[in-house]
């Protein structure tokens, strides 16, 4: 019986016909889904453990952030979602009792590394917080905040990037005609929509969103997750839900964080949900326990 000739394999990468058909259909599949580029990560995550005093709250975690992806972490109340959300972008800095260990790599550099600006960093990576924050500002001055404070408002036109950042939040129909009008009269989900267009105005590389529709009512959580797989054509999102339904209709991606501050398993959210490798994911996904 003849073999097949591995240097022949090798050279032409397929061993037949149909697989390079397969290849070539699956290929062409990812091209005519615009938010498919090759598949590269924007952060890695190399070994991250974080502490409160004594208490650690996340251990030894290994993970990557693809491009232009929405990445959901799941787990039951105090499994480290929000350490390790916070994490990304050094918010735990703020926090006196938290101690970090190991890397963060955004672009391939060290968030934690001695010369990195916080502050810098968190322009670079934003965050969307649980209960809507506007400024005590108007709608308009809410989003041209970063640009001003980054000192880019006198060089471009201010209000063609106000306009941007509110299309691509998705408000700006409900929102032109009271720019002037302060963010805080808004209802809450036009609030998170606001925060969301304040965070996408200076154009971060990554957006870090903790729980954000579990303050609003079922139509504004909706309109929040359809902004959100919206915004994934553009930007990468990391999210952190409770909402396990929400995970997998959003995500393209699912950590799964079990008590302890353990990583157990992460995968396609199609995989973590249909078929997960760890029998302890299957019984959080299937309601066994959290
Ligand atoms: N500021 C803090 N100071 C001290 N301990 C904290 C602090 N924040 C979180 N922790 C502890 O760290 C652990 C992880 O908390 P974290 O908020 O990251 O979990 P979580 O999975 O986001 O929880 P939840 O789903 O309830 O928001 C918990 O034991 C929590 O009590």
């Amino acid at each position: 019986m003849s073999q097949p000739d591995s240097n022949e394999e090798e050279l032409t990468g397929s061993t037949n016909y149909t697989d390079e058909l397969l290849i070539e259909t699956a290929v062409e599949a990812e091209r005519s889904d615009p938010r498919r580029t090759p598949e590269s990560n924007v952060i890695e995550v190399d070994d991250l453990s974080v502490y409160y005093d004594d208490e650690q709250a996340l251990r030894s975690v290994d993970m990557a952030v693809l491009e232009k992806r929405v990445t959901a972490l799941i787990g039951p109340s105090g499994c480290g979602k929000s350490t390790f959300l916070r994490s990304l972008n050094r918010m735990n800095d703020l926090i006196d009792a938290a101690r970090v260990e190991g890397r963060v790599k955004l672009g391939g550099k060290n968030v934690y590394d001695g010369n990195v600006d916080p502050v810098a960093l968190r322009r670079r990576i934003g965050m969307v917080f649980q209960s809507p924050n506007p400024f005590p500002k108007s709608i308009y001055d809410n989003v041209a905040y970063g640009l001003r404070v980054q000192g880019k408002a006198d060089n471009i036109d201010l209000d063609q990037a106000v306009e941007c950042a509110l299309r691509e939040a998705a408000l700006w129909e409900e929102v032109a005609d009271k720019l002037e009008s302060s963010g805080l009269d808004l209802s809450g989900g036009q609030q998170q929509r606001l925060c969301i267009a304040r965070a996408i105005a200076v154009d971060p590389e990554v957006i870090l969103m903790d729980e954000p529709a579990s303050a609003l009512d079922p139509v504004a959580t909706s309109k929040i997750e359809d902004l959100i797989e919206q915004l994934a054509e553009d930007y990468t999102v990391v999210i952190v839900t409770h909402n396990m339904q929400q995970a997998a209709r959003i995500s393209d991606k699912t950590a799964v964080f079990l008590t302890g501050g353990e990583l157990v398993e992460f995968d396609d959210t199609t995989k973590i949900f249909e078929n997960p490798e760890s029998q302890r994911v299957e019984d959080y996904i299937t309601g066994k326990f959290g």
